[in-house]
């Protein structure tokens, strides 16, 4: 069972060195040499053994959600949510599945410290009887886009500049500015939510929509919020920056200590369930990834709690090479229409060709727990058992099991016409994030912390980017703009005022020095 592998360390106290054909080495830091001080022979199959696997190490980091820490765990059921899904994992109450979770920042790479403010990866892989389930969820209910077709240009400003490889604070507030669906996922980005005390005081949130399907074939729209029996626990801004320099791990370090330690995470699975008329007739649009269903609308229903109980055995085979999708769906539960969930079931199983390869889902972290067969074979590092002998077509010796898992044709009718329309912006979009503003007027000193946390961050933006994105705030609150614009531009002339800090080149003003061809 290749999940099973990962949780035996199947190695003796004392191993034998070999070669990767398990051949014994006697002595593994000797290269062979002609005589005392001569070449090489090619004949040292260790020594290119080991070079070609050094030169061969790294591959892709993820193009985003690079810098992650990830733990092994189980889920457990606590609430009979039947009537909503024939989801298997969620069949009865004290059922357990086994499951998988990585965090994550966002825009970082590798190396980066992750106490940085930045959006957390929260995604959850569970192996259940009928297949691989992900929720790939961030710790914050909304996100900075509702067009898919934003993402890669809006992940370019948030990232390195092209030219000078740092990160852009102009680019970064350009594109918020001039994007202002973006506005709600800002304020909680600028909270001090945007700084986790590491990963295990914090919530994860499917933000999307997604359908439960009972097996009466009946569908529910429904969103997923863990909650941190840890509780919530946020960095201020400076803090978050002073750890970071001194430990760009502490978020990953917490975690593994506190399992090693005994101190096992947990969160608890609470749904919001609606149906598809009641989503008809409901004031915002639910496939609008920048909105919540507040709770008052729609209550919380628990239904189970998952916790943390093992560190991985290796990072590499664990960590880095956990492949989740929102695609990764299994009988019970499907995506909606959102168009951003309907991109994300596209570019995660891309990526993960581009980063692991066409066979990824064989990789022993990716593997479901239950037998695999269709009609798909060989291919590049095809490592199991290529599914045997069994036919590999429709065969009429080998009929399909067609009782389980129809489809519902009824559904979900869609009419319409091909339009571009998801850029309209109106008041309604403001609601939800000056509803925020006022929540963190009643939390102590959050709304000070808002203005600081903008303030130290914008004022490296240029004057007209800064400017653009004043009227922004001051859309969601007029007291709120007032006191973003003092504060920045307040922070921006001690930038001025310190000769010490280089001028920012506008952007778009690089002219390419063709200095050879002129002097020609
Ligand atoms: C159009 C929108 C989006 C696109 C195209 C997109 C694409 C991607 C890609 C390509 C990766 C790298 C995956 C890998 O290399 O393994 C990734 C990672 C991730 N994304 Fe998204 N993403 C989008 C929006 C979102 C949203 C809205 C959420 C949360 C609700 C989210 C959560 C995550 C998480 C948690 C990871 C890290 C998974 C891991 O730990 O391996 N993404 N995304």
């Amino acid at each position: 069972m290749p999940y099973e592998f990962n949780e035996k360390k199947e190695v003796p106290d004392h191993p034998t060195y070999t070669t990767s054909t398990g051949c014994p080495i006697f002595n593994p830091l000797a290269s062979q040499r002609i005589g005392r001080n001569g070449p090489i022979p090619l004949q040292d199959f260790h020594l290119i053994d080991v070079f070609q696997k050094f030169d061969r190490e790294r591959i892709p980091e993820r193009v985003v959600h690079a810098k992650g820490v990830g733990a092994h765990g189980v889920f457990e059921v606590t609430n009979d949510i039947t009537k909503y899904t024939k989801m298997n994992m969620l069949s009865e109450v004290g059922k357990k599945t086994k499951m998988f979770a990585r965090f994550s920042t966002v825009g970082g790479e590798r190396g980066t410290p992750d106490t940085a403010r930045d959006p957390r990866g929260f995604a959850l892989k569970f192996y259940t009887e009928e297949g691989i389930f992900d929720m790939v969820c961030n710790n914050t209910p909304v996100f900075f886009i509702r067009d898919p077709a934003k993402f890669p240009v809006f992940i370019h400003t948030q990232k390195r500049n092209p030219q000078t490889n740092l990160k852009d604070a102009t680019a970064f507030w350009d594109y918020l500015s001039l994007n202002p669906e973006s506005i709600h996922q800002v304020m909680i980005l600028f909270s001090d939510r945007g700084t986790p005390y590491g990963v295990r005081f914090m919530n994860g949130y499917s933000g999307h929509t997604y359908k439960f399907v009972n097996d009466k074939n009946e569908f529910f729209y429904c969103k997923w919020h863990f909650i941190s029996d840890q509780g919530i626990k946020n960095l201020d801004n400076d803090t978050a920056a002073e750890i970071g320099g001194k430990n760009p791990d502490f978020a990953g370090q917490d975690l593994f200590e506190a399992i090693e330690s005994g101190d096992c995470p947990s969160w608890t699975l609470y749904v919001q369930i609606m149906t598809p008329k009641q989503a008809e007739q409901y004031h915002y649009n639910i496939f609008d990834l920048t909105k919540v269903w507040p709770h008052k609308d729609v209550p919380l229903i628990p239904v189970g709690k998952f916790t943390l109980n093992r560190n991985p055995t290796n990072y590499f085979a664990e960590v880095e090479q956990v492949a989740f999708s929102p695609s990764h769906m299994v009988p019970g539960i499907d995506v909606s229409a959102d168009p951003v969930l309907q991109v994300r079931t596209f570019s995660y199983p891309d990526t993960h060709r581009h980063r692991l390869g066409a066979n990824f889902e064989q990789i022993p972290i990716n593997c479901p727990v239950n037998p695999v067969f269709n009609y798909s074979r060989d291919g590049p590092m095809n490592v199991g058992a290529n599914q045997f002998d069994l036919p590999n077509y429709p065969s009429s010796t080998q009929k399909l099991d067609k009782e389980k898992n129809e489809p519902d044709a009824e559904h979900e009718r869609w009419i319409g016409k091909v339009t571009y329309h998801m850029d309209e912006l109106t008041d309604v979009d403001f609601e939800q994030p000056r509803a925020l503003w006022k929540l963190m007027g009643k939390q102590k000193d959050q709304q000070d912390h808002f203005v600081y946390n903008v303030s130290v961050h914008l004022c490296n933006a240029i004057p007209n980017v800064r400017e653009r994105q004043y009227g922004v705030f001051s859309r969601v609150d007029p007291e709120l703009g007032k006191r973003i614009r003092e504060a920045t531009e307040a922070e921006a002339k001690k930038i001025a005022g310190n000769e010490t800090v280089p001028v920012k080149p506008e952007p778009h003003q690089f002219e390419p020095q063709n200095s050879t061809l002129k002097s020609s």
